[in-house]
């Protein structure tokens, strides 16, 4: 006998969102497959972050179905199954990336014979080795939003949110992120869900949802969207959604 399907890791039905007298979210559909890197495209301001505030149950005035991991969204169940890391680097400034991951590591209950083997490893994970022992607040923000990141590692969550987590990095650190992503997926099935407005990094995801003004344009992967949409990129593909005004 086959098991049946796995759960999405995240399963949206007709999920609205308002915020004050504004409908920012209007009934998305969608599920996003465990194991998978899943992009989360659109202009600014067209929900990118509402929508990840949702799935991590930090958002209000919620309506529709939303299942994290198989559990209502926010469900305390979740809380150490699912990783987020805000555009807003959440460090103490006054530690070193090594004591601030080695402080996490130990609210997490990480054995303290095990913990400066898992931080070093996470350091290393997210290229932050050589800055480790320097205090946080004399770090880059590129370098202060990897710390962040590597705290959200510690976990092991299964599914990992990240709001814009390439945001002023160079060509280099954003490859090695992406191959980081990808290795999170591969070697431990780790599904994650990546906001970014720069279209040039959709071709870096399996699969892509398109949100424009609250609305999912599409849901598909990068060469389908090109193929449906005739167009050579998926900045191309997405335009020719909004001109023609096609729904998913
Ligand atoms: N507190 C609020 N009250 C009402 N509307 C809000 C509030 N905060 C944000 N919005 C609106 O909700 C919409 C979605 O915002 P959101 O931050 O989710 O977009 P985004 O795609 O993540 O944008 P960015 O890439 O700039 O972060 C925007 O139009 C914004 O103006």
């Amino acid at each position: 006998m086959t098991d049946p399907a796995p759960p999405g890791a995240v399963h949206a039905r007709d999920l609205t969102v308002r915020r004050g007298p504004r409908t920012v979210l209007s009934g998305l559909t969608f599920d996003v497959r465990p194991g998978t890197v899943t992009g989360l495209l659109g202009p600014s301001g067209g929900g990118k972050s509402t929508l990840m505030r949702a799935v991590v149950g930090t958002q209000a005035h919620v309506t529709g179905t939303l299942d994290v991991l198989g559990r209502p969204a926010g469900h305390p169940d979740l809380r150490r199954r699912v990783g987020y890391v805000t555009q807003a680097p959440s460090v103490y400034t006054d530690l070193t990336p090594r004591q601030n991951l080695d402080y996490f590591a130990a609210v997490l209950g990480v054995r303290r014979a095990e913990r400066a083997g898992h931080v070093g490893r996470t350091l290393a994970d997210v290229d932050l080795t050589d800055h480790a022992d320097d205090l946080a607040r004399t770090l880059s923000g590129g370098q202060l939003s990897r710390v962040s990141l590597a705290v959200a590692l510690l976990g092991r969550p299964e599914l990992l949110v990240l709001d814009e987590p390439t945001v002023g990095l160079d060509p280099v650190l954003r490859r090695d992120l992406w191959d980081l992503f990808h290795r999170l997926a591969h070697e431990h099935g780790t599904t994650l869900l990546i906001s970014s407005h720069v279209m040039d990094e959709a071709d870096r995801c399996q699969r892509l949802l398109l949100l424009r003004e609250g609305r999912l344009l599409a849901d598909d992967t990068p060469d389908a969207l090109r193929t449906r949409t005739g167009a050579g990129t998926v900045e191309g593909a997405f335009l020719h959604l909004v001109e023609t005004g096609a729904a998913a």
